[in-house]
């Protein structure tokens, strides 16, 4: 599959980028795309989490599930939780996104953004592995929403990336230490979003980046 870069065409030097970030536009076709979508949104048990947010439960403006081998311990934000066991739909698309990143990822999480309101604030996913290059390989189906990057140290170097239904991005390198990302609310009308985020854990402990 050729792997077509969005830093090409863009006027400003994203250079910076390519060391940290592969992308596809086009990993799924759309009737896959639509096909995923459906699928996801009627078979998984999403629940809504609540974080700690300065002492305060405050619930994630989203809808969560986390899959991945079953024999794994993992810890999402001090809760043990025990990951779903893979589907037949989760382990084909696990297979092409190994094939395509050559990583061998164990877990993933789901994200379903109902409409405009839901979102993910800024954060990055270490996974509580500070210092260790942390990759993370992201699939999307369905609306297309913008995905904010904004470096740590100067929060004023920002990129929009368009993650299409059917896209792939892989965070790689020193991405999870120099770079925050989210998906910011929308005013416009926003249809149904599902992504999933394969990501590998060796510790057999994960800590999810529940921000609100
Ligand atoms: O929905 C996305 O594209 C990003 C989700 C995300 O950042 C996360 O789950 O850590
Ligand atoms: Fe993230």
């Amino acid at each position: 599959m050729e792997q077509l870069s969005f830093f090409e065409h863009d006027e400003n030097d994203l250079s910076v980028l390519a060391d940290v970030l592969d992308y596809l536009p086009a990993m799924f076709t759309k009737a896959v795309g639509d096909h995923y979508l459906a699928h996801f949104i009627k078979s998984v048990p999403w629940q809504q989490r609540s974080v700690l947010m300065y002492g305060k439960e405050v619930m994630t403006p989203r809808l969560t599930a986390w899959y991945g081998d079953v024999d794994a311990d993992y810890s999402i934000s001090g809760s043990n939780a025990t990951p779903l066991p893979w589907t037949d739909e989760l382990l084909e698309i696990r297979e092409k996104v190994i094939t395509q990143s050559g990583f061998n990822f164990n877990t993933v999480l789901l994200n379903y953004y109902r409409d405009g309101n839901d979102s993910v604030s800024w954060h990055d996913d270490q996974d509580n592995i500070p210092g260790r290059n942390q990759i993370v390989a992201s699939v999307s189906f369905g609306q297309e929403r913008m995905f904010d990057i904004r470096q740590k140290k100067n929060h004023a170097v920002k990129y929009s990336i368009p993650l299409p239904n059917g896209s792939y991005l892989l965070m790689k390198g020193r991405f999870q230490d120099d770079w925050q990302h989210r998906i910011d609310k929308s005013k416009h009308q926003m249809k149904p979003r599902i992504n999933l985020t394969f990501r590998i854990s060796n510790t057999r402990i994960i800590s999810s980046n529940l921000s609100p």
